[in-house]
């Protein structure tokens, strides 16, 4: 667990990555701001939820260059307690959140998998841009985690979905996808700040080898991908051993490419050195964000695309 007064010191090692890190390790200090997802599969008309939460005290200001999100003040208000949230018109979660889908660009009629699923912000967010139109297999690992996402699924109204439970290495299909996310599990160094200490997963001792199962989720979700599809990788770390090294591995075993992408929140290129090792120069298409640029959690996504 790691208290604020160690962050400058666990950060350190990414001092010459992350810009203005001194202004980052200030922005630690400061909560993170509240926002939710408008669900149009439920709710056609944002007047309605917005009007209905404006009764509540609940004041909301459309986030740009995001379409569906809105900012919430007071940022403690207890979102999930409201008839908005009952009925499937709203699903918060934080901004950077939504770029991986951003990535993905889902359009109706694809076979989508969401590998890495529960509990369903992104599957919910993919169901929404394809219109509730995609074929979408939602994947996870654990039950309970599943058993959210089935939930969620049923409250947004998300009939284009169906779940399965599979270690996402080993995931059997044979029908080839249009598309894969891979929304890892990771350290999550990205959602610390003041008010989430004791969040962050990584251990520093080696318990659980975090790199190697995300290397195994994404050669086979490029395995599982048709020839031209694509699979996005994102991860909530700023820790290169979880992110470019892994898309790194995946670059040299498989015949892929990085695609450039244009994101609605400020970003920096993927690196293509770390710690005296040269990485794929496509991995500058790969895009980092940081807390004290976007207001939301550090993120990393790569858009790779599948050339064999
Ligand atoms: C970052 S969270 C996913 C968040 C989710 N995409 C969302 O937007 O709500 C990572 C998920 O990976 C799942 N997971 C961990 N190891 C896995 C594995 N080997 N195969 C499939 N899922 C796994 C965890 O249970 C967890 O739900």
């Amino acid at each position: 667990m790691l208290k604020l007064s160690e962050a400058p010191a666990y950060f350190e090692r990414y001092k010459d990555i992350i810009p203005d890190f001194e202004r980052f390790l200030e922005h630690l200090k400061e909560p993170l701001p509240l926002y939710f997802r408008l669900n149009e599969l439920k709710c056609p008309e944002p007047e309605m939820a917005l009007k209905g939460l404006a009764r509540q005290g609940v004041q909301t200001e459309p986030v740009p260059g995001l379409p569906q999100f809105y900012k919430v003040e007071p940022r403690d208000f207890p979102l999930g307690n409201t008839e908005e949230y009952y009925l499937g018109y709203i699903y918060p979660m934080t901004i950077s959140s939504a770029l991986p889908v951003i990535a993905l660009e889902p359009e109706p009629g694809e076979y989508i998998l969401d590998m890495c699923a529960a509990p369903g912000s992104k599957t919910t967010q993919i169901a929404q841009a394809a219109k509730d139109k995609a074929v979408i297999v939602a994947n996870d690992r654990r039950l309970d985690r599943l058993t959210a996402l089935v939930a969620n699924l049923k409250r947004l109204g998300v009939a284009s979905a169906m779940t399965t439970l599979y270690r996402g290495e080993v995931f059997p299909f044979g029908v080839p996808f249009d598309k894969v996310l891979v929304d890892a599990p990771c350290s999550g160094e990205g959602r610390y700040r003041q008010g989430y200490e004791g969040e962050l997963l990584y251990q520093k001792e080696g318990h659980t080898n975090l790199p190697a199962i995300q290397k195994g989720l994404l050669v086979r979700a490029f395995d599982l991908v048709k020839v031209g599809g694509v699979v996005v990788y994102s991860t909530c770390t700023f820790n290169p051993e979880e992110n470019e090294l892994v898309v790194d591995y995946l670059l040299r075993k498989r015949q892929a490419e990085i695609l450039p992408c244009e994101y609605p929140l400020p970003c920096h290129p993927g690196i293509t050195e770390w710690e005296g090792k040269i990485l794929h120069p496509g991995l500058a298409n790969a895009a980092r964000f940081y807390p004290h640029e976007t207001q939301s959690v550090g993120f990393f996504v790569a858009k790779i695309k599948r050339l064999m």
